[in-house]
């Protein structure tokens, strides 16, 4: 009982200490973007609908039940459902981002993208971070087909781009969730830096070869 009490208080803070870190770096803005953690007794601490990710309280996260039940705390972000879908499908997963990180944003908002992987593979660290990245059709936020869209995906992919919307990424820890969604912004600004350019992105067996690593 002391551990798991410890647990949640150090996941909350860490869930406000991530956010205020990716609100100050200008990597999400005024109330977008939300967060949410996995503890270890399956139950999860999420961003409330409405706040800035800048100003969490820890006190105010929305807490859920291991089977999806809002429990206590402030009104869940509106698309607590998509998070709970990829806990479902991702039994390892441990955290979940999302933003509305600029590059990543105007990519999913690109014409002619390949929906299967939107991104090349233009350094070994974007592929070991992120990997492959489907783009999903566009719903509303908070849409339960957007949560179901995910879903579809999240067995698969932990990182998946929402089409003209932003990134959405799991994570064994919030560090791993909260590193491969910057550097799927990075690599998403590198792609819009590229335009116009000759490119040469990694070849498939070199990608291939750090996917297996
Ligand atoms: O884009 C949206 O509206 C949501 O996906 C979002 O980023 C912020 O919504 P809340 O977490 O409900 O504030
Ligand atoms: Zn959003």
């Amino acid at each position: 009982m002391t551990n798991i009490l410890s647990e949640v208080t150090k996941v909350r803070d860490r869930i406000c200490a991530v956010g205020r870190s990716v609100f100050d770096r200008g990597l999400t803005f005024g109330s977008t973007g939300n967060i949410s953690a996995r503890l270890s007794d399956g139950s999860m601490l999420m961003t409330p609908t409405n706040a800035s990710l800048g100003t969490l309280d820890p006190a105010k996260l929305s807490r859920f039940s291991p089977e999806g039940n809002f429990i206590d705390g402030d009104k869940p972000t509106k698309e607590s459902f998509l998070h709970i879908c990829m806990y479902c499908k991702r039994p390892s997963a441990g955290a979940v981002v999302h933003l509305h990180s600029t590059h990543s944003v105007a990519v999913s908002a690109m014409a002619d993208l390949d929906p299967a992987d939107v991104l090349p593979p233009l350094t070994a660290y974007y592929v070991m971070r992120v990997g492959r990245l489907p783009l999903i059709p566009y719903f509303a936020p908070g849409d339960v087909q957007l949560a179901r869209a995910v879903e579809e995906k999240a067995e698969s992919h932990h990182a998946v781009l929402l089409a003209n919307h932003g990134p959405v990424v799991a994570g064994n820890t919030l560090e791993d969730a909260q590193y491969a969604t910057e550097e799927l912004e990075e690599t998403a600004r590198l792609f819009l830096l590229l335009q116009g350019h000759r490119t040469r992105p990694l070849t498939e067996e070199q990608a291939d070869a750090l996917r297996q690593r």
